[in-house]
């Protein structure tokens, strides 16, 4: 452990970490922290007083404070940056080596490069993805995997652009320590990427980007511009290079989109449709609201469900009013190499989800696995002709209420047993894996990530403190979760293995106060 000037990394130095964390990084990362951790730390808590209001029957809505910016037709985002101007197939994950080359070589035109949903925060994976990350740029990223498969990248403009997601503000990196006290993960995955990634992407013709995951609120897309601002001007980088696209990926913030886009404009890549999370946000921001605000399994509530189709098409609307990408969403099918029923479910399905998604006026949308680069390619490649983007596409037809998208009621489909074991199930194959150190898996064929996660366990509290019945006439209580939870971990098998993921579940599913994020105490179970 060092101190320097107040900045202390407490992690680990394992080999090669000296070349992320250099002087000029941890002076950038003590600077951000200082001057941004106390205005962090207020939208934090303005959080926390919504969500009271809402607990205490209040509603969301368009914010008349801020309604000057929604009706004034005149501004606009910056335009396109170089290599963000064609966006039709974005691939995403986690940064580990082998997923990195592969990702870069996927034939999509994006990579997001993933510190949130599909990653978990171990020190190492932090530190080492931001190494990948810059032997990526350097392109000398080759790799040997331990059946001997050889790995390298692909010719430079077969490359996908890099575009970093780092972890939301409600996370800290307890390893860094700042005047002793841990530092916002979302400042520390930024600056480290900016400081080692800027000059390598302009060498590159590109620039630094980023996607900005799990915001709530303007005033803290206004925090991340701030932080823009001022890392800019630390390392001498003209202002406005940094890009960053926005997931609306939280129920309060589909009210802000225009505003969202207006505190970042001129650092605004544009948004994306964040569906996972943005179900996750609307579970918990009403979960103690009653029958209205209850969702059904999760696997029924699709993107056409009459709210979900509202979210979607008033991002696209709004985007394209402001010059700005519309990036859609994940489909969690995902495709097998070796059962060709499951491999064609999946590639019809995302078809099916892409062509909607094109259709309703989307730039381009993301997948999950490089076998679905083709097919998401062909669906836009269909609607976009010649062109590389459809940002001249305005929906003047869309018209969205509050209450259009507040209306959670009415999605077709009941909770059933199936769908209370399904979650457990996937909650517990989840946890285990992201205590194990990766964060994206698939299980029963379908991506799980944070955001799935997060939806399967907040399910679970809601159906347990909203009266709720299932299709076999059961009502769902704490005891019969407790009874799903042991058959379901019988079928697993290995219950040693089993034993961490078990108590956490427990601790984010079952416990009388909800856990905003299950992120949080899985956190503190590392050292
Ligand atoms: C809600 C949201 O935020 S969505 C965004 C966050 N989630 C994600 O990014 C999930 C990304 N996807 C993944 O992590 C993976 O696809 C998984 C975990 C779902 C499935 O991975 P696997 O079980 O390894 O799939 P599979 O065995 O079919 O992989 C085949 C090959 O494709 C590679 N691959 C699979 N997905 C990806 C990816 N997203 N990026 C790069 N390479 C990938 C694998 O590494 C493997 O490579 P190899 O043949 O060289 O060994
Ligand atoms: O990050 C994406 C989501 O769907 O959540
Ligand atoms: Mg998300």
């Amino acid at each position: 452990m060092e101190n320097t000037q107040g900045i202390t990394v407490t992690g680990e130095r394992h080999d090669r970490f000296d070349e992320v964390l250099t002087p000029q990084a941890l002076a950038l990362l003590g600077e951000l922290q200082r001057q941004l951790g106390p205005r962090r730390a207020e939208v934090l808590r303005a959080r926390q007083v919504r969500q009271s209001e809402l607990s205490a029957g209040g509603t969301l809505d368009f914010r008349p404070e801020s309604a000057e910016i929604r009706e004034d037709a005149s501004w606009r985002v910056a335009p396109p940056a170089p290599g963000l101007v064609d966006r039709r197939v974005e691939i995403t994950g986690p940064t580990d080596r082998k997923m990195t080359i592969n990702a870069l070589n996927s034939g999509a035109k994006v990579w997001l490069a993933d510190f949130e949903d599909a990653n978990t925060p171990l020190w190492e994976n932090m530190v080492g993805g931001q190494l990948n990350l810059m032997d990526a740029l350097d392109r000398r990223i080759d790799f040997e995997s331990p059946d001997g498969k050889s790995y390298a990248l692909r010719p430079e403009e077969e490359l996908a652009t890099i575009v970093v997601r780092p972890r939301g503000w409600h996370l800290s990196e307890k390893h860094l320590l700042v005047d002793g006290e841990p530092m916002s993960a979302s400042l520390f995955d930024f600056a480290l990427y900016l400081v080692h990634g800027a000059q390598r992407q302009l060498q590159h013709g590109r620039g630094p980007y980023f996607y900005l995951p799990k915001m709530e609120s303007a005033a803290e897309a206004r925090l991340w511009n701030d932080a823009f601002l001022l890392a800019q001007d630390a390392l001498g980088i003209p202002r406005g290079t940094i890009r960053a696209t926005v997931l609306i990926e939280t129920i309060p913030a589909a009210f802000e989109m225009h505003e969202i886009l207006y505190e970042l404009r001129e650092h605004s890549a544009g948004l994306n449709a964040g569906r996972w999370d943005y179900l996750f946000s609307l579970i918990k921001k009403f979960r103690d609201r009653g029958a209205g605000f209850v969702l059904p399994d999760r696997n029924s509530v699709t993107m056409t469900a009459p709210f979900m189709r509202a979210y979607s098409e008033l991002l696209v609307q709004t985007c394209h009013r402001r010059g700005a990408h519309a990036i859609g969403g994940m489909a969690a099918f995902i495709p097998s190499r070796r059962d060709e029923q499951v491999n064609a479910t999946a590639l019809a399905k995302v078809r099916q989800d892409k062509q909607r998604e094109a259709g309703a006026g989307y730039d381009g949308s993301w997948v999950a696995h490089p076998d679905l680069v083709p097919v998401c390619r062909e669906v836009f490649d269909e609607h976009l002709g010649e062109r590389p983007n459809q940002l001249d596409r305005q929906r003047d037809d869309v018209r969205v209420s509050a209450g259009e998208l507040l209306a959670v009621g009415g999605v077709e489909g009941g909770v059933t047993e199936a769908g209370l074991r399904n979650n457990v199930s996937v909650a517990l194959q989840y946890l285990r894996s992201w205590l194990a150190g990766t964060g994206a898996v698939a299980v029963f064929n379908l991506m799980e990530d944070a955001a799935t996660a997060e939806i399967s366990r907040s399910q679970i509290w809601q159906w347990i403190h909203n009266p709720t019945t299932l299709d076999t006439g059961e009502t769902v209580t704490r005891e019969l979760v407790e009874r799903i939870l042991e058959e379901e971990c019988d079928k697993l098998g290995d219950p040693a293995g089993y034993a961490d993921a078990r108590a956490l579940f427990v601790e984010v599913a079952l416990a009388e106060d909800y856990t905003e994020f299950l992120t949080l105490p899985a956190y503190q179970r590392f050292p």
